[in-house]
């Protein structure tokens, strides 16, 4: 193709290269809701199967199967860890068999601060969960709970009459409680020093020490050799032993504890506290090791079928949310080859306006079930559950050879590891198919052995030449070790269901600060290109993966590269400048009327999602600006990211979250404080940049106009290229809102100095073409911006 202004050839190709991949990409996006299905728990059924009421005096009648809960966290002040501690209670006192669920907490800091902090909140837990049981209160994360006006709602209890008086009494507790975890932050230095002035005196080390006057074997205050972040030996202590199948009631009222919980079952689950070893030299593959470790530890002590896992910041908000998932595990028709359940991430404390787009949820209500009708969705993280032995590389039912029961491999040390009682457990939680669902097998090792194992198997070097992070457990190497994981799943031709349900299932805390928001999806958007660019791409994977599934996962891998062309005609307001014509070329209305066509097609398509996905448009307003701003940004951040990555250099890191500071810890924080943080990094530059570009090119426009340099047929034709700018400021609006800081508490402030940029920019350009070309107002056409429609209006569905 020839084209007669021959520095014009590039920009013709990105454009034409460019809408071509807008095109392809719509088309994937497309591809992946075609079957979309919405699945609903049945629970009573599952009760009335798995669970019928005990009969009185006897208990223990649940056939429920056992699950293991992991939670994960790195640093009780990044990570506060009342919010980690409401997490841990909410599932203590969950509405589940307290035989049959063991909580295996992951330190990542080795902190002694979330060592006693959990020692504390066991112990209110004794009070918590039986309160929680016998008035039937939801949600069971007190935070919450104490939150809503849940005295007021319906009571679903037994004991009407008690219910005001415990809830005053407990809350009292909880008011307790809370101080004693605050003041773990002073109690563990003083305490420290107080041993350290013991020691010194007789030669001893400075060191921190535990309440018993032993040293913490993590990390201490005043980091020394192997007690220091990244630096430090394995611990596995468990806080909570196994409380046994059979239920035991509580004491009646009494001076001491004005708790009536004789008809009350008091038993606490079993729960584990667990800091990985650390070594330097070694990756320690950030959340993605720590359940590994978590993996093998809880195989050793309670090797459940089942194993949900959380993220610190997250809480079970509807406390028969396990029992959801086991509806679709247990169910007859693909229960036995579903290797995971999904629920939807909520979000509390986000601004009402979803500046941000933190509750995704054109995903999370609408692409999310689109992916429920391809074999499944995908794993996004927080809040699902898994099947042991899809995480152990085992071929799910449908797919395995001869009698359906998977057997080790011939060299199970190869793949797993040295530990003889853990490889043994592999088949027990890989067979817990075909035997009857019963209590875990209580641990055949002696005490000593059994420590020595999970010592071991929580060390770094365990996993040193084994297939661990690559084809067993979480996959390493990567940001997002979540969609890799269930891709990896996926491909040996397991299911996997989407459960959503009312109310919902769990709830954690989103990053409300813009550029925590962005760090946030550059993490998730580099890491699925990386996994795109990696062994682990769709279109390498096998049969197994069903072919539409293998579109999605194309999809939500490589979305990131659109990016690359949406900045480019983005900035395509400047072109004018270079006055020739280079793409469109007459008779232009022909262009015109096809776009507008193709425009208001995926409008009306993305509307109609919406309606049938019960979205407002608020939530999609959301979702399309949010895309635009990443897409201006950080995905060509992450496509940057990605090819450094290819020729060698370092991956993206896990870039932890930063949470919510809770306003007990310090001076109470304004509601949504983070909203009106600025906090500069180069990641905001190019959209502040795009911004500023199409702004001069209303204020250039503007100021033709206002020379008279332009007449009516010019003037229409530029029309159409401020249609343009003003669709791109208006997505990147909560952009700009969030570079104001506080400013933004008054958007009018925006409008006005926008009017104000305008004016400038016009008398600035008046002034020039003055100067450059006196008393002549060359023409062009505005009309040739129209190119850069196509790039907003592309598809932006996946989570962000
Ligand atoms: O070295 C580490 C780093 C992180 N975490 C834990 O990982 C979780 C998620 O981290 P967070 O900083 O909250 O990231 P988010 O962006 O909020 O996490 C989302 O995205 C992640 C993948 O990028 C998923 O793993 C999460 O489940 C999903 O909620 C938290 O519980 C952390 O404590 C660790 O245990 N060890
Ligand atoms: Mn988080």
């Amino acid at each position: 193709m020839r084209h007669r202004d021959s520095d014009s050839m590039v920009l013709w190709w990105i454009t034409v290269v460019g809408d071509f991949w807008f095109g392809v990409s719509w088309l994937l996006n497309q591809a992946s809701k075609l079957n979309p299905i919405r699945r609903v728990p049945n629970i009573a059924l599952l009760n009335e199967q798995f669970d019928p009421p005990a009969v009185a005096g006897g208990g223990g009648s649940s056939q429920l199967p056992c699950v293991d809960v992991f939670i994960n966290t790195v640093d009780p002040v990044d990570e506060p860890v009342l919010c980690t501690m409401n997490s841990v209670l909410s599932i203590l006192a969950t509405d589940y068999p307290v035989g049959r669920h063991a909580t295996y907490f992951s330190d990542d800091g080795g902190s002694l601060v979330h060592y006693e902090a959990l020692l504390e909140t066991a112990r209110f837990a004794a009070l918590w969960a039986p309160f929680c049981r016998k008035h039937r209160v939801e949600p069971r994360a007190p935070e919450s709970y104490f939150a809503a006006a849940a005295a007021d709602g319906p009571y679903a209890g037994d004991a009407p009459g008690q219910f005001l008086d415990d809830r005053r009494h407990v809350r009292r507790e909880y008011e307790e409680f809370k101080e004693r975890l605050a003041a773990l932050f002073t109690i563990i230095p003083q305490r420290s020093e107080a041993y350290e002035r013991e020691s010194t005196k007789r030669g001893g080390a400075r060191a921190t020490y535990m309440a018993d006057g032993s040293h913490w074997p993590g990390t201490w205050i005043e980091p020394a050799e192997n007690h220091k972040k990244g630096q430090h030996a394995a611990i596995v202590q468990v806080v909570l032993k196994h409380p046994g199948d059979e239920p035991q009631l509580g004491a009646p009222a009494s001076s001491d504890s004005p708790l009536d919980l004789s008809a009350v079952d008091v038993r606490l689950p079993m729960l584990v506290y667990i800091a990985r070893e650390k070594r330097p030299g070694y990756d320690h593959q950030k959340k993605a090791g720590a359940m590994n470790v978590q993996l093998r530890v809880s195989a050793l002590l309670s090797n459940a079928p089942f194993i949900i896992n959380f993220d610190g910041d997250h809480y079970i908000n509807n406390s028969a949310a396990f029992r959801a998932a086991m509806c679709f595990m247990l169910d007859g028709r693909h229960g036995e080859d579903t290797a995971f359940v999904q629920f939807p991430q909520r979000f509390d404390d986000v601004d009402p306006t979803d500046r941000y787009c933190n509750h995704n949820r054109v995903f999370f209500d609408a692409t999310a079930l689109g992916l429920n009708g391809l074999q499944g969705p995908s794993y996004v993280g927080t809040g699902c559950m898994f099947r042991r032995a899809a995480l152990y590389s085992a071929d799910p039912p449908r797919w395995q050879p001869g009698d359906g029961v998977s057997k080790l491999p011939d060299n199970p040390w190869r793949q797993f590891g040295n530990s003889m009682p853990f490889i043994n457990s592999v088949p027990l939680a890989t067979h817990q198919e075909h035997r009857p669902v019963a209590p875990p097998p209580p641990a055949s090792l002696d005490d000593k052995r059994l420590a020595a194992e999970l010592a071991d198997v929580s060390t770094c070097a365990y996993e040193d030449g084994t297939e661990w992070g690559y084809g067993v457990g979480w996959v390493y190497n990567i940001a997002t070790e979540d969609v890799v994981t269930g891709f990896r799943i996926h491909r040996k031709g397991w299911r996997s269901m989407y459960c959503a349900m009312e109310p919902d299932a769990f709830r954690g805390t989103a990053p409300i600060n813009l550029t925590e928001r962005l760090y946030q999806i550059l993490r998730w958007s580099g890491g699925s290109l990386d996994m795109f660019l990696s062994r682990n791409c769709p279109l390498l994977a096998g049969r197994r993966l069903h072919p539409m599934q293998r579109v999605a996962y194309t999809n939500m891998t490589i979305y990131p590269i659109s990016a690359a062309f949406i900045f480019a005609y983005d900035l395509l307001p400047l072109m004018w400048l270079s006055g020739s014509e280079f793409y469109i070329q007459k008779p232009f209305q022909t262009y015109a009327a096809y776009m507008f066509a193709g425009i208001a097609m995926m409008e009306m398509s993305g509307l109609v999602e919406i309606r049938w996905a019960g979205l407002t448009l608020l939530d999609w307003c959301r979702n399309e600006q949010f895309y635009m701003i990443g897409a201006t940004g950080v995905y060509p951040a992450a496509v940057l990211h990605s090819l450094l990555r290819l020729v060698g250099l370092k991956g993206l890191p896990f870039k932890l979250t930063s949470k919510p500071q809770s306003a007990s810890g310090g001076e109470a924080r304004e509601r949504f404080a983070e909203l009106y943080d600025v906090q500069w990094a180069p990641l905001l530059v190019p959209t502040v940049v795009v911004t500023a570009v199409n702004v001069a090119a209303i204020g250039a426009a503007a100021g033709r106009v206002a020379a008279g340099g332009w007449s009516f047929a010019q003037l229409a034709g530029a029309a159409g290229g401020l249609v343009f700018n003003a669709w791109v400021l208006l997505l990147l609006y909560p952009f700009v809102l969030g570079i104001m800081g506080r400013w933004s508490k008054r958007p009018y402030l925006l409008f006005v100095m926008l009017v104000v940029a305008l004016a400038a920019i016009a008398l600035a350009h008046v002034a020039l073409l003055a100067v450059l070309a006196p008393g002549s107002v060359p023409p062009f056409r505005l009309g040739r911006w129209w190119s850069g429609v196509g790039a907003i209006i592309s598809p932006a569905s996946w989570r962000f």
